[in-house]
């Protein structure tokens, strides 16, 4: 097997004393998507933050190809290629497709004395990179971000990370907003990052579209790992009961055979369950 491109071994995150993150140990190689399955409260955010250097893990280590590395801002984080893109895909719907690509890093050329905007060649390299991760309906970098789709939006941003060298590429609930046509054009997207070598790392609440893209999955339960498996060894069903539905409802039936039991067969009344 190889090396993994990132590892992480015992990871605990503690907040005062609240115990968010248990001993998450996880792994994800190139060119694989690990999907990071949680509901609400789960621990999926604060995870997110230790990977991208907003939190520091109160313990456990980090490893990238086999090397301790240690997060202390995004900054280090982002110059280890990590990348992460948010659920609205984090970008600027007054800007155009070309500025918002390469805010901070703007290409510039010469006017004069002066080095200004080169705003044709942004246009030009955010339309074609969009265009690679398979977006072909936006020829024109001037247009604004505001008159994207949600898709569009993620596609831009995801587009935006591969261009910039992302080697790990977090997508927190990148389909969560979206319709089933743009879902699937995102999820075609992942696969395109995966086939460039990226590791993907995906956290959703959908067992569909998890399942869909992942070649990995880890279930988050109240801030431990409940499961780890490859692609095949779970049925979607085992996956749902996995997360907190399958938990909530376990609890629920057995709150409902437990007043049964002490009360003659009877249901409870609605009020009670
Ligand atoms: N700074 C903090 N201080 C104390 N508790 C926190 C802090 N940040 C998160 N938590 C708690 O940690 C738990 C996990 O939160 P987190 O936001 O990571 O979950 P999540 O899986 O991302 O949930 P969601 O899908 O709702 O965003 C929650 O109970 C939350 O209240």
């Amino acid at each position: 097997m190889t090396t993994p491109l990132l590892k992480l071994d015992g990871i605990n995150k503690s907040f005062g004393p609240v115990d968010v993150l248990h001993d998450i140990s996880l792994e994800v190689h190139a060119g694989e998507v690990l999907c990071l399955l949680g509901d609400n409260g789960a621990g999926k955010s604060t995870l997110i933050r230790i990977l991208s250097g907003v939190h520091q893990p109160t313990r456990g280590t980090m490893m990238m190809n086999g090397q301790p590395v240690a997060f202390t801002s995004p900054r280090v984080a982002s110059d280890h290629g990590i990348s992460t893109v948010h659920q609205f895909g984090g970008t600027f719907p007054l800007m155009s497709i070309g500025r918002s690509f390469f805010v901070g890093a703007e290409p510039t050329k010469r006017f004069g004395p002066f080095e200004v905007f080169d705003r044709k060649t942004a246009n030009e390299i955010a339309v074609r990179e969009m265009r690679e991760l398979g977006i072909t309906r936006i020829d024109d970098g001037n247009r604004l971000v505001g008159g994207l789709s949600g898709g569009e939006r993620q596609a831009l941003a995801i587009a935006r990370a591969v261009h910039f060298g992302a080697s790990v590429l977090i997508l927190d609930e990148p389909t969560a907003a979206l319709g089933v046509k743009e879902a699937a054009h995102v999820l075609r997207i992942v696969l395109q990052a995966r086939k460039k070598g990226i590791a993907v790392i995906f956290i959703t609440h959908n067992v569909t579209h998890a399942m869909t893209v992942g070649d990995h999955f880890a279930v988050l339960i109240r801030g431990a790992k409940a499961a780890d498996f490859r692609k095949g060894e779970k049925t979607r069903e085992e996956i749902t009961d996995l997360m907190a539905g399958g938990e909530a409802m376990a609890e629920l039936e057995a709150e409902i055979e437990g007043y049964m039991a002490t009360h003659d067969g009877h249901p409870p009344p609605v009020a009670a369950a």
